[in-house]
This record gives structure tokens, C-alpha cells and sequence, in this order.
């Protein structure tokens, strides 16, 4: 199969979709791949090291987008709809529940959109997803803690405290891999952490991994609304797959919350889950006050440290994308069922549920596209 992996173009977003190691893996089962001028730059991969590694470097986005499958890191943005056409395996991140017109152009052009982040084991995982949710967990508190510091914006709040001042404090809401990695450099600074999740036996996984260092408190308006009122620092980071994010802090429950405390809303690539991050920011100009609130709303938190990102993320998806590659995507979703769960659109029907309901489409179930066609 001939593969294509064009340079990311959102704003600051350095990662690749594919590394040199990743391009000897996928030549050496017999397939070509055309990697764009520079897109491995950011992440600190030459043209040249890609041509060692057997690809072959095309000078436009457009011809790395004319092959049969094209692999992402960001979902595409508007001006690379155009290069969508009928039957274009597209494999990337999607997030398609709060991206109406994105969804439609995939739809119109029928493209066979693999989604990473609903690529799903039997066990609930999301196996593509996992890394970059590591990555923007870690990075929420450090970022908070950042933003926290007076010449940033924030209160001046240092969340370890120091001997006779008290620690700050830091309300994680969605206790999964995001929560628990935000929790674990939160610890690590010394803040004073509660973790909030919907799922009990989740609770007592956390309470298992951190003990007494965290308090850990069942999702409900009234815990969020308690937590939030003393809070430095409240990092979003639930998650219903694929689903757009549900609003689980209200403008209320902002407004009471000190001036100059932070919010980094992690879950903001499904739409946020604050009432208040109504809107997306960029690396470029991360943050916005809202109620004397910094809400921080990155959509591509990962892309800032494309180094590690890129490398994590690539260790993930090389593996499924060769078992696209060898076998067509027909065969390859149907002989492994969390690559299924992959497929957002195909043949000009939405096939994930979630992303129907949030758009209010007909939805197709993709094992009877599949037998059909
Ligand atoms: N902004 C960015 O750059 C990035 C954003 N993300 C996003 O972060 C979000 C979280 O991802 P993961 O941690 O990997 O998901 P996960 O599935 O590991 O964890 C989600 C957690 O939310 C909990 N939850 C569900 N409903 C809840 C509710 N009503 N109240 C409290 N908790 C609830 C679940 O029980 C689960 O523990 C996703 O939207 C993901 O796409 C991930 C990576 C980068
Ligand atoms: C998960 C995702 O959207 C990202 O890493 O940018």
C-alpha cells in the first residue's frame, strides 16, 4: 500500500505521524511511504533520515495526501478537506463529536476515517489514545503550576507551599489516564489533590495507586461545586468515548472559585467539560480569563513536546497501521474488532454512535456496510 504522511499544519503542532523506525517497519513489509518535506522537523527528524529509512519525500501536501492512506496526528483542518476523495483511508485523531463540518466533509467525500481515539480493547482501552493522554495529563499540572505564578496571570500560588504556608490545591475531575498522570506530577509538586470520577471501582483503583497522598470524591454537582470553591488549580480530563464531553462545571460554579485560580481543560478536544471553555485556544495564546478564572483549553496539548509525543504516539499506531497496510482496511477491522471501533465514517455513513447522536445524523452500523459492500 503507498502511505502518506503530510506536515501537521494546526497551530504549533510539531509532532509527525510517522517516524524514521516506523517507515523501515512498514517498507520492509513491502509498502512505500511518502512523507511531505519537513514534517518530521518539529520533532526533530531530517528529510534525509527519512530517506534512509526508505521513504520517499514528496514536496507538497498534496501528494502526500493522493495516496491510499494517509496518516495523521491532528484531525484535518479545513483547508486539507479539499484533498479528501472516495475511499481515502484517513487514520489520525478525529474527535468528530464537537466537529460538525468536518464530519459532513468526510461524509460527502466518503472517506474511510479510522479515528485513534476510539480504537478500543475489549477491555474499554483506547490503546492509540493512551499516550497523548499520559503526555497531557502530565503536562496539565505542570502547566497549571505555570499559570498559577502572578506574572503569568494566575493567583501566586506556589502548590507545593513551603514549611508554614499551606500547599495549593488541585481538583482533578475524570480520575483515567489523563487524571492519574495529572495526579502523579501533582503529587510529585507537593499540592494538596482530589481526584473526582463517576466510576467507584475507578476510586479504588486510584486510592490503591497513590493512598493517603490524594482524597478521591464521587462525581456530583455538589462534590464539584464544594471542590471548585477552594481550588487553585481544577483540571477537566472525563471522557465518554467518542461522545462529545459532558458539561459537569457550571458558569456558577466558575464564578465562585478564587480570582486568579486556573483551569486546564484537558478534555477540550470533545468540547470541554466546563461551561466556560467555550472555546478552543492555541499554544500560541493558551490561555483566556473568564470571571477572573485563566481557562487554558489547548486542543493539542502533546504537540508542544513533539519529541516524546511523537515517539509515543508512533510506538502505538505503526503496529495498527501495518495490519491496515498488509490486509486493505476491510479485512484488517474485521479480523481485529478494536480497529473496528476505529471506523468513525465509511462509505458516506457516520458508523460511531456517539458521533451520530452529537450531530444528529443516521447512523449506519459499519459490520453491515462492510458485509454489504
Ligand atoms: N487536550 C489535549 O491535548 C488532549 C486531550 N485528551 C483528552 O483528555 C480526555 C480524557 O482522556 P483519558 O484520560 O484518556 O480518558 P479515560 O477514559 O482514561 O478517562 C476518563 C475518565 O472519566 C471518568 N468519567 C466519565 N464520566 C464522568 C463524570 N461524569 N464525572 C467524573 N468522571 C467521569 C471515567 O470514569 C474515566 O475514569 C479525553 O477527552 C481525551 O481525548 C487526551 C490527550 C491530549
Ligand atoms: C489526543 C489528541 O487529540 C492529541 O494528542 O492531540
Amino acid at each position: 500500500m503507498n502511505i502518506g504522511v503530510p506536515r501537521e499544519i494546526k497551530n504549533n503542532e510539531n509532532r509527525v505521524a510517522m517516524t524514521p523506525a516506523g517507515v523501515v517497519t512498514l517498507e520492509r513489509a513491502g509498502h512505500r511511504v511518502f512523507v511531505e518535506t519537513g514534517a518530521g522537523l518539529g520533532s526533530g527528524f531530517t528529510d534525509e533520515q527519512y530517506i534512509a529509512a526508505g521513504a520517499e519525500i514528496v514536496s507538497t501536501a498534496g501528494e502526500a495526501w493522493q495516496q491510499e492512506m494517509v496518516m495523521k496526528v491532528k484531525e484535518p483542518l479545513s483547508e486539507e478537506y479539499k484533498f479528501f476523495y472516495e475511499g481515502l483511508i484517513l487514520f489520525t485523531y478525529l474527535h468528530l463529536a464537537p466537529e460538525p463540518e468536518l464530519t459532513k466533509a468526510l461524509i460527502d467525500n466518503k472517506v474511510v476515517s479510522i479515528a485513534y481515539e476510539t480504537v478500543q480493547l475489549d477491555n474499554g482501552s483506547l490503546p492509540l489514545l493512551t499516550p497523548m493522554s499520559e503526555v497531557a495529563g502530565r503536562m496539565a499540572s505542570q502547566i497549571g503550576a505555570q499559570f498559577l505564578e502572578k506574572p503569568k496571570g494566575g493567583r501566586g500560588v506556589l502548590l507545593s507551599g513551603i514549611p508554614g504556608v499551606r500547599r495549593g490545591k488541585v481538583t482533578i475531575i475524570g480520575g483515567g489516564v489523563v487524571g492519574t498522570n495529572a495526579a502523579k506530577i501533582a503529587v510529585g509538586l507537593g499540592a494538596d489533590v482530589t481526584i473526582i470520577d463517576l466510576n467507584p471501582e475507578r476510586l479504588r483503583q486510584l486510592d490503591d495507586i497513590f493512598g493517603s497522598t490524594i482524597n478521591t470524591f464521587m462525581s456530583n454537582p455538589l462534590n464539584i461545586a464544594e471542590a471548585l470553591e477552594e481550588s487553585d488549580l481544577v483540571i477537566g480530563a472525563v471522557l465518554i468515548p467518542g461522545a462529545k464531553a459532558p458539561k459537569l462545571v457550571s458558569e456558577e460554579m466558575i464564578k465562585s472559585m478564587r480570582e486568579g485560580s486556573v483551569i486546564v481543560d484537558v478534555a477540550i478536544d470533545q468540547g470541554g467539560i466546563f461551561e466556560t471553555t467555550d472555546r478552543i485556544t492555541t499554544h500560541d495564546d493558551p490561555t483566556y480569563n473568564r470571571h477572573g478564572v485563566l481557562h487554558y483549553a489547548v486542543a493539542n496539548m502533546p504537540g508542544a513536546v513533539p519529541r516524546t509525543s511523537t515517539i509515543g504516539l508512533t510506538n502505538v499506531t505503526v503496529p495498527y497501521a501495518l495490519q491496515l497496510a498488509n490486509k486493505g482496511y476491510r479485512k484488517a477491522c474485521t479480523d481485529n474488532k478494536a480497529l473496528l471501533k476505529g471506523i468513525n465514517t465509511l462509505d458516506g455513513f457516520v458508523t460511531y454512535k456517539a458521533v451520530a447522536e452529537a450531530h444528529k445524523l443516521d447512523y449506519a452500523e459499519v459490520d453491515s456496510i462492510l458485509q454489504d459492500s
